[in-house]
Parts: C-alpha cells; sequence; structure tokens
C-alpha cells in the first residue's frame, strides 16, 4: 500500500464518500496553500467520540482514522472587511472545488499545529476481476439497485429523484455505484463513517443493503399506515388519535411527535427554560428526576407529570404592566356603568390610594348587593381600568375548604384549588381576581373555606400562600381581590373584617330607565342580530316592562324582558328576509314600533300592579312593613285578625324566633299601655280593658307565607297593625313602616334602610316611617326618591301612631282631649 504525507483537513459530523464532487472552504489561518500540497488534501471526520466508540469507528482522540482524499480541481479567492474596534481590517477566504478519489487511512500525525499534516496509507478501492465477476453474477448488484431505487423514490426529493435513478440504473463502476449510493444515505454521520471504513465491496454492499432495507421497510410502513389512517378517519381529530394509538412507542408534545426519550429532554428543556424560582426550581427537578426513574408508564407517572406540567403552567414571574390612570379609570367605568356615583367615586379613590402606594397590598373591596346591580361587571371594568387579566371565581356553594386549598397530592384526582387554577387560566401573576358570591360559602365537616380565604385575603400572609396540591409557596401580594355578596349577615366576622364594604342598593325608576336605554337596549338589540334600525323600544313601553312586568332591586329581569322583545322583532325580521328570497317583490322590512300593547303581547299579562297595596290596605288591622332579604329590598304586608275566644295568639307565614318575640314585645306594650291609648278605639265599649286580651284570640299573619322571615325590623309595622285592629282604624294606604320596637314603645334603628326605600318606592309608598337613629342612612338616597317620598323619623311608637293612620285631624282632637282630661285628673289629686 501506498504511504505519503498529506494535508488533512478535519470536517466536523460529515463523511465524503469517493467520486464525491465537493466545494470546500478553508480558512485562512489554516494555511492550505495548493502548490505546495500538490493539490492534494485529505478530509478526515471529526465525530463524537462516544458514538465512535459505540460504533467501533477508529479514531485518534475524536478524529476518525480512515478519511478521504481529495485533488482539488479549482480556486476561487475573495476578500471580506470586517471591523475590530476602529480598525478595519481585511480577509482572505479561499474556496476550493474538489474531487474525492480514494480512501486513506491515517498512522500518524506530523504536525497538528498551526495546521495538521498526517503520515498515510492510501487504500486501493481496486475490485480483483474474480470478485466483480461474482459480484455481478449473483444477483447481488440487481438487489443493491433495486433497493437504492425504492429508496430514493421515497426519501428523495421529486426533482432529484430522476438523476439519481439514472446513476443506480445505469452505472456500470461497481466503486462508483456503491460509494454514490452511500452518499445519497440519510443516516448519521457514523453509520456512513463505518460504511467509509470497510475495505472488502461485498461486505460494503452487504452494509448498504442492511441499512436500504431496514429504511424502505420502516418508510413504507409509516406510508401505509399514514393510507389507512386517511382512508379510515376523516375527521382530522379523529384521524391524530389513532396514528398515537397505532404507533405506542410515539408522544405527541406541541404538535410535533417525539419518543419517550424526546419527552424526558423536552420537559427538562421547558424546567431549564421557564425562570422558576430557586425553591421551585429544585422541587420541580426532584419531581423530574423521579419521573425519569419510573421507566413504565402508569399512574404514578401520570400524577408526576400533571404536576410538573401544573406547575410550569404558572405564571411565577408573568405580570401586566398596571396603568394607573384615573381619568382612564374614570371613563371606562362611566362607559360601562350608568348612575353607581357613590361606588365609582370610592373605586376611584380606592385606586388612587393604590397608585400613590406603589403596591397592591391594602384593603380588599366587597362590593355588597342584590342580584342583578352590576357587582360582577363592575369587576370586571377595575381590571379593564388598571389593565389588568380578570378571572372569577364562583364561591357559591363551596363547602369543602380543599376547595380553595386544593387537595393534597396523595388524593387519587387531586387538583389545585381555586385560587391557583385561576392564576393559571389568566398566565398573570398580579391580575383582578374577582371572589364572586363571597357570602354563599358554607362551612361543614369537610372543613371551613372561610378561614382558608383569611389566608388568601390578608395582605401579611398571602405573600407565602401555599395551596396543598403544589406544596410550594405562591406570592398572591400582586393579586387584586374583590369579593361580591348579596348580604353581609352569612359572611364570618373575621373575613368580613378584612374587607372594605361598598354597599350598592339597587336602581330607582329612573335609573333603570337610563340603564335600559343606554346599555341593555343596544346589548340586546346587537345579542339577538337585530340592528337599530328595524326596532323602535319607546319610553314608553321601557316603562311599561319596568313597572308591570320586574319588581327587582338590579336589571336583570329588565334585560331579560327586553331580550324576549328584542328576538319576538327578531322572528319577524328573520321570516320576512326568507320570504322576500322565494318573493323579491315584497315591500322592504318595516322598522318595528315596540308601543305597550305589543309588549303586553310578548310578556304576557302585567304582572305586578303599582295599586296593589292601596288595594290591599282596605280595612282595619293591616299594615305595610320594609324587609330586607338577600335579593334586595321588599314591602312587607301584615295582616292582623280577632275574634271571640281565649287569649290565644296564632303567628303564620314562616316566622322565625325574633320575629315571633316582636310579636310578643309588640301586645305586651299593647297591654301595659291599654290606658294611654284607649283614645283611640272607635268604640271603646265593646272591649273591656281588663278582660280584653283573655276574650279574643289574635291572629297575624305575614303573606308570601311560603318565604320564611325573620328579624325585629317589623317591631313597629305588627304593633300598628294590632293597634288598627283593635281601634277599627284603618291605616294610611300609602304608608310603609319599618324599626324595632321595645317594650317601652320606644323605636331602634334597622339595617337596609337604602334596599327597603327602593323596594317601598317602587311600590307606590308616598311616606315612610323610620327609626329616628337611621336618619343617617337616607343621606345619600336619591334625589329622585326624596322628592317624591316624605321621611318620618320616630323616637317611640306614639309618634308612629301620630302619622300612620287615616281620620288623623279626628284622632288629634281625640288626643288632645284625652291628654287635658289627662291633666285635669292629676291637678284633682
Ligand atoms: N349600572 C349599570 N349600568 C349598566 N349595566 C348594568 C348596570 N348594573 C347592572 N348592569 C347590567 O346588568 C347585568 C347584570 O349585572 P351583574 O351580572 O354584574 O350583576 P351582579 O350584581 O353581579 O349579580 P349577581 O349578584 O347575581 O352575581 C349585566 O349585564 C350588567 O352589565
Amino acid at each position: 500500500m501506498k504511504k505519503m504525507q498529506l494535508y488533512i483537513l478535519p470536517v466536523n459530523n460529515r463523511v465524503v464518500f469517493p467520486y464525491q464532487t465537493i466545494n470546500i472552504r478553508i480558512p485562512e489561518t489554516y494555511q492550505y496553500d495548493a502548490k505546495k500540497f500538490n493539490s492534494m488534501i485529505g478530509v478526515l471526520p471529526n465525530l463524537d467520540p462516544t458514538l465512535c466508540k459505540e460504533k467501533n469507528i477508529e479514531t485518534i482522540e475524536n478524529f476518525a482514522r480512515y478519511g478521504t482524499i481529495l485533488k482539488i480541481t479549482s480556486e476561487d479567492r475573495t476578500f471580506y472587511t470586517f471591523t475590530a474596534g476602529y480598525q478595519k481590517n481585511h480577509r482572505e477566504v479561499r474556496y476550493y472545488g474538489a474531487f474525492a478519489f480514494g480512501r486513506f487511512k491515517v498512522i500518524d500525525f506530523d504536525k497538528t499545529s498551526p495546521y495538521y499534516i498526517a503520515n498515510v496509507e492510501l487504500i486501493s478501492d481496486e475490485i480483483p476481476p474474480e470478485i466483480e465477476k461474482a459480484v455481478k453474477a449473483d444477483n447481488t448488484i440487481s438487489d443493491f439497485r433495486n433497493l437504492a431505487k425504492t429508496y430514493v423514490e421515497i426519501v428523495c426529493k421529486p426533482e432529484a429523484v430522476p438523476p439519481k435513478k439514472q446513476l443506480i440504473e445505469n452505472e456500470q463502476s461497481i466503486n462508483k455505484l456503491v460509494f454514490s449510493v452511500a452518499n445519497y444515505l440519510d443516516v448519521q454521520p457514523e453509520v456512513k463513517q463505518v460504511i467509509l471504513q470497510v475495505n472488502e465491496i461485498k461486505e460494503r454492499i452487504k452494509e448498504i443493503c442492511k441499512i436500504l432495507q431496514s429504511k424502505n421497510d420502516e418508510l413504507k410502513l409509516a406510508n401505509e399506515l399514514e393510507k389507512k389512517v386517511k382512508k379510515e378517519m376523516s375527521n382530522e381529530s379523529q384521524s391524530r388519535q389513532l396514528i398515537l394509538r397505532q404507533q405506542p412507542p410515539q408522544y405527541e408534545i406541541g404538535g410535533f411527535n417525539v419518543s419517550p426519550e424526546d419527552e424526558m429532554s423536552q420537559l427538562e428543556m421547558q424546567i431549564k427554560q421557564k425562570q422558576l424560582p430557586e425553591n421551585v426550581f429544585n422541587a420541580v427537578m426532584r419531581e423530574f428526576k423521579r419521573l425519569k426513574s419510573i421507566r413504565s408508564q402508569n399512574a404514578e407517572t401520570n400524577v408526576i407529570r400533571t404536576y410538573i406540567d401544573t406547575v410550569l403552567e404558572l405564571p411565577w414571574n408573568e405580570t401586566t404592566q398596571d396603568t394607573y390612570d384615573l381619568k382612564l379609570a374614570e371613563e371606562i367605568l362611566h362607559r360601562d356603568h350608568s348612575g353607581l356615583e357613590k361606588v365609582k367615586k370610592r373605586i376611584l379613590e380606592f385606586l388612587a390610594v393604590r397608585s400613590l402606594k406603589g403596591n397592591s397590598k391594602g384593603t380588599i373591596i366587597c362590593l355588597c348587593g342584590p342580584p342583578g346591580v352590576g357587582k360582577t361587571s363592575l369587576g370586571k371594568s377595575i381590571a379593564d381600568s388598571l389593565g389588568r387579566k380578570f378571572e372569577r371565581i364562583s364561591l357559591g356553594g363551596v363547602r369543602d375548604e380543599a376547595e380553595v386549598r386544593g387537595h393534597r397530592r396523595t388524593y387519587v384526582g387531586a387538583l389545585p384549588g381555586v385560587i391557583i387554577q385561576a392564576l393559571r387560566k389568566c398566565q398573570s401573576k398580579n391580575p383582578v381576581i374577582l371572589l364572586d358570591e363571597i357570602d354563599k360559602i358554607n362551612r361543614d365537616y369537610r372543613g371551613d373555606p372561610s378561614s382558608a380565604l383569611l389566608e388568601v385575603l390578608d395582605p401579611n400572609q398571602n405573600s407565602t400562600f401555599t395551596d396543598h396540591y403544589l406544596a410550594l409557596p405562591f406570592d398572591l401580594s400582586n393579586v387584586m381581590f374583590i369579593a361580591t355578596a348579596n348580604q353581609l349577615d352569612t359572611i364570618q366576622g373575621p373575613l368580613l373584617d378584612r374587607m372594605e364594604v361598598i354597599q350598592i342598593p339597587g336602581y330607582t325608576l329612573d335609573e333603570k330607565k337610563d340603564i335600559a336605554h343606554k346599555y341593555l337596549i343596544p346589548k340586546q338589540i346587537e345579542e339577538n342580530g337585530i340592528n337599530q334600525s328595524i326596532i323602535d323600544l319607546d319610553k314608553e313601553s321601557v316603562d311599561l316592562i319596568i313597572k308591570a312586568y320586574t319588581r327587582e332591586a338590579g336589571v336583570r329581569q329588565l334585560e331579560r324582558n327586553i331580550g324576549s322583545v328584542c328576538r319576538s322583532v327578531a322572528v319577524k325580521y328573520s321570516t320576512h328576509k326568507q320570504s322576500h328570497k322565494d318573493k323579491p317583490n315584497l315591500p322592504e322590512f318595516q322598522k318595528v314600533k315596540i308601543t305597550p300593547d305589543y309588549v303586553r303581547d310578548v310578556l304576557g299579562i302585567e304582572i305586578y300592579d303599582e295599586e296593589e297595596i292601596k288595594d290591599r290596605i282596605n280595612s282595619p288591622g293591616i299594615a305595610v312593613g320594609m324587609a330586607y332579604t338577600a335579593v334586595g329590598g321588599k314591602t312587607l304586608i301584615i295582616e292582623a285578625s280577632m275574634s271571640q275566644g281565649s287569649g290565644k295568639i296564632n303567628l303564620t307565614g314562616q316566622l322565625g324566633d325574633v320575629m315571633k318575640e316582636s310579636v310578643q314585645t309588640a301586645i305586651g306594650w299593647i297591654k301595659s299601655n291599654w290606658q294611654n291609648i284607649q283614645f283611640m278605639m272607635k268604640d271603646p265599649d265593646i272591649f273591656k280593658a281588663e278582660k280584653l286580651f283573655d276574650n279574643i284570640d289574635i291572629h297575624v299573619h305575614f303573606p308570601a307565607a311560603a318565604t320564611p322571615k325573620d328579624g325585629p325590623s317589623a317591631g313597629i309595622t305588627i304593633t300598628t297593625a294590632l293597634l288598627s285592629l283593635l281601634s277599627m282604624r284603618k291605616i294610611r294606604s300609602d304608608i310603609a313602616m319599618t324599626g324595632e320596637i321595645t317594650l317601652k314603645g320606644l323605636v331602634l334603628p334597622v339595617g337596609g334602610i337604602k334596599e327597603k326605600v327602593l323596594a317601598a318606592y317602587a311600590n307606590g309608598i308616598k311616606t315612610i316611617i323610620l327609626p329616628y337613629k337611621n336618619r343617617k342612612d337616607t343621606e345619600d338616597i336619591t334625589p329622585e326618591i326624596k322628592k317624591n317620598i316624605d321621611f318620618k323619623f320616630v323616637k317611640n311608637i306614639f309618634e308612629v301612631l301620630d302619622i300612620a293612620f287615616d281620620e288623623q285631624e279626628e284622632l288629634s282632637l281625640r288626643k288632645a282631649k284625652f291628654e287635658a282630661d289627662q291633666m285635669n285628673k292629676q291637678s284633682k289629686l
């Protein structure tokens, strides 16, 4: 074998076969001079040493031992300029065209710096005639050609197939044929190096055939599978599932099919790329190592994988930039909500303080009011005005502490709690989270969700909120929490204490009209697929919908009713369009004018009547009270009747204990003050004071009997109704009252005044009697109500009697006479 010295060019992960023509670029630093080295150059693959060991490739350190010798056929030089500091430098780069004409084996290196010179042994690939004959005689070559043709047909780009096929079919030199096909192979460089190192032609053919065979089988199978899948499934998602099922070792990540090893390395990359806090990173890496150590797919691996995915999906560092622009916030609040001036003002103050403090720690707002007054949508507007993401968590009916704080991972099907899930959904560390219906949280044997919320809402604790599922602290101090509630009574004291309550009592008639015209009608028109040009909802009709079809504090039912009217127009419009298609000569659709009659047609018989109370207060013993419920204020008619009997007191209408006691207190006061109120009696002879209550049975009934009622605020109404019954005097039908009564006749303040006043106003009440100490609660009642309602503040029940009855003049005269008689009696004594 011929030995020689050769200039060596190491090439990374590339194997050049003889008969290849290639272009090479040799940097100036390699000091290659074609003349000096007889236009010869040896390329030696620089391969991964571990893979080389695995595949038995002979290497000198990282270089393979077998290379290819090239003859330079052309040379080209270019200069390019580069700047280093203020200096401009020029560098020469040389490009060479070269033809590979043989193989060599490195014996040793003579020089390794600044370039490589090796002593090599040239390997002859000349095939002895008898071997060539033998190879051609059996089917080896024809089989080789067939396999190679199939391979290029499947693998190569269509335009590259014909020239390659032509070479495979026609090439007479076995060496050229075999090395060319080896060059076409799409395999790792280490595999190509093995082929290059084989000295025996038969061996080399066998090696290449093996690769061709397995590649062809693999590709054919994949093609067949794909065809089969396409045929079986027309639906894309189904076909994806089928492919996954039929190729069990493959997994799908981010739309790519990957093997389990790839999946693991992808996951590891994801963990490393996500900038997790150190403690979180360590915890996830621990889980990742556990996952890696479990080889087979089982329930445990799924649990760990889900956990890692959950942690990676959390916004550990992602935040949105706050826009503390108060003008913009004000605009957004006005844009989305009509009225609610006091609430908006309070929200703006709240935002102003936050912007000045520079952090988001501090008070938590609780918007409290009846359904449909816009609490949820206000929360959304606050998020919009701050430029933060918005998430709503419904706490209604949450009874299990684990729903807030998550289940420990030891439980089957464990999940993080609602707070962590909300953060995962909104992908921001500082969103506005609306804790909806915080008053509907229940407590039972599964724990107390309120106490978990205490931690969430406490600015001093929530920076290290630890969900049981994650078992890692998550900083909630940047989250802005807003709670909503229908009533405050059911919220636990410590929880309520952490929040600043903003009351939204409900809307007056005028406010509802305004909301309907500005917001609800345009919204419903759009939602029902029609437009302003085909419907005209006039003021009168909207008034009718509000007065006769709704009796609510908010506007939800109103919105629904407007929706029904819009839908009826949508049906008409759609039918007309259909017929217009069939008969194009039909006239254009006429704008539908919504009149009160149209409203009645769509919504049916009127449900509420403003005169209802007047009609019901038609005899002595009936008084109108005011109640405060979770759905807002309500007027409450109390009826009392008596009959001959033995002093029994019957109470009906699902009363709670406190209300029952109010009735006892009222009767107690009447009995003990009987002498002082006798002047009221229209017929004082009918009942003799001493045995009055022994001879009659009294029945007090609270209509809407199916609704449970409780509380002390009906005290003065019950007393007035009983006095009306006994004195046979009717109570004014336009008067309503609320207040607790003591045994001594004092009137004590009660809650829910604004809501009660709104309800009374909606029911056509003109005078409202309130406890004196509730004066402050009427200060911010809207001017509309103040203008139409006469408020009377009373300190004791006698003052109520001065206001509440019909024929007030006659009663005043009687009272004056009674008082004068009393004075006379006292002076005689
Ligand atoms: N002042 C208002 N201006 C404009 N639209 C309003 C106003 N108040 C309520 N709405 C509309 O009424 C509908 C009901 O409001 P929302 O769902 O916010 O009520 P809510 O108070 O959260 O009720 P719930 O207590 O039942 O959750 C929404 O479409 C909302 O936009």
